[in-house]
């Protein structure tokens, strides 16, 4: 079985299962999104079962919630739950500081919401989500579908007052129709190369109407759990930074994520 697993899987694995060693008996835990948060809900799923953690989840999309209840793990709203103890979620990029961009899954909004509502975000990702600066990913920005062209060129237009070096945006496609979020928006993408001050960014794109929020992270991540493909591990905190190196088993990593897997 060993050989099924690919490095960039086994990296965003064992990111998960090590944040997963942080999650506490009677937390209130932010489920995140994505194919490394799916890993995370897995192992948290395994320890309900055969551990008896008792948790409560809060998921950041109802894919998360899906999978969440397939596994076992207790879920609440976010209005039930009030505010979390921590919340686990991936990453498109993150940078030195730990500021990040989210969205490449389409849950940003609440992704948002869920990690303010935290104690702590810890993000979970693979080595190649960490960048000098950020923007090479396109930044995902959710907009109201209402007149969704129109904040396209308020926002095009924002670009080039802003002299960013790249202006392109695109709406992001399901199949052939516009993709339609969770909570019933469009994504336009900003194709922005590189995004040098990500503050002033964040802050100037929830000034346009039409835009219920963007996928800059600023100041809202705590810890960073890096993985590698060789099962390495790193925890880096905006605080201390990087407080712990370590080497997972390898063979009992790749049982476990075979286990999952089935
Ligand atoms: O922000 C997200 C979803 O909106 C994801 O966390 C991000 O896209 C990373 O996904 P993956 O773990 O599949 O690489």
């Amino acid at each position: 079985m060993a050989g099924e697993l690919s490095p960039i899987d086994r990296a965003k694995f064992v990111a998960a299962k090590r944040a997963a060693d942080m999650v506490e008996d009677g937390m209130r835990v932010g489920l995140g999104t994505g194919s490394t948060a799916a890993w995370l809900v897995r192992c948290l799923g395994e320890m309900v079962q055969n551990d008896g953690l008792r948790i409560k989840g809060v998921p950041t999309s109802s894919r998360t919630a899906e999978l969440a209840r397939e596994v076992g793990i207790e879920i609440q709203t976010l209005d039930e739950a009030k505010w979390l103890d921590l919340t686990i979620d991936g990453a498109d990029e993150f940078d030195r500081d730990l500021n990040l961009i989210k969205g490449g899954g389409g849950a940003l909004l609440q992704e948002k919401i869920v990690a303010t509502a935290s104690d702590r975000m810890v993000v979970i990702a693979d080595k190649a989500k960490e960048v000098e600066s950020l923007g090479a990913f396109p930044l995902p920005v959710e907009v109201i579908p209402f007149g969704w062209q129109t904040t396209q060129a308020l926002l095009e237009e924002t670009l080039v007052a802003m002299e960013v070096m790249g202006r392109k945006t695109t709406l992001r496609m399901n199949g052939d129709a516009a993709l339609v979020t969770d909570e019933g928006n469009h994504i336009l993408d900003l194709h922005l190369n590189r995004i040098g001050n990500v503050r002033q960014m964040a802050l100037v794109l929830n000034q346009i109407p039409g835009v219920v929020e963007n996928g800059l992270f600023i100041d809202i991540c705590d810890t960073v759990v890096v993985g590698y493909g060789d099962g390495k591990v790193e925890v880096r905190d905006i605080n201390e930074g990087t407080v712990e190196t370590d080497q997972l088993d390898f063979v009992e990593t790749e049982n476990l994520f075979t286990d999952l897997n089935d």
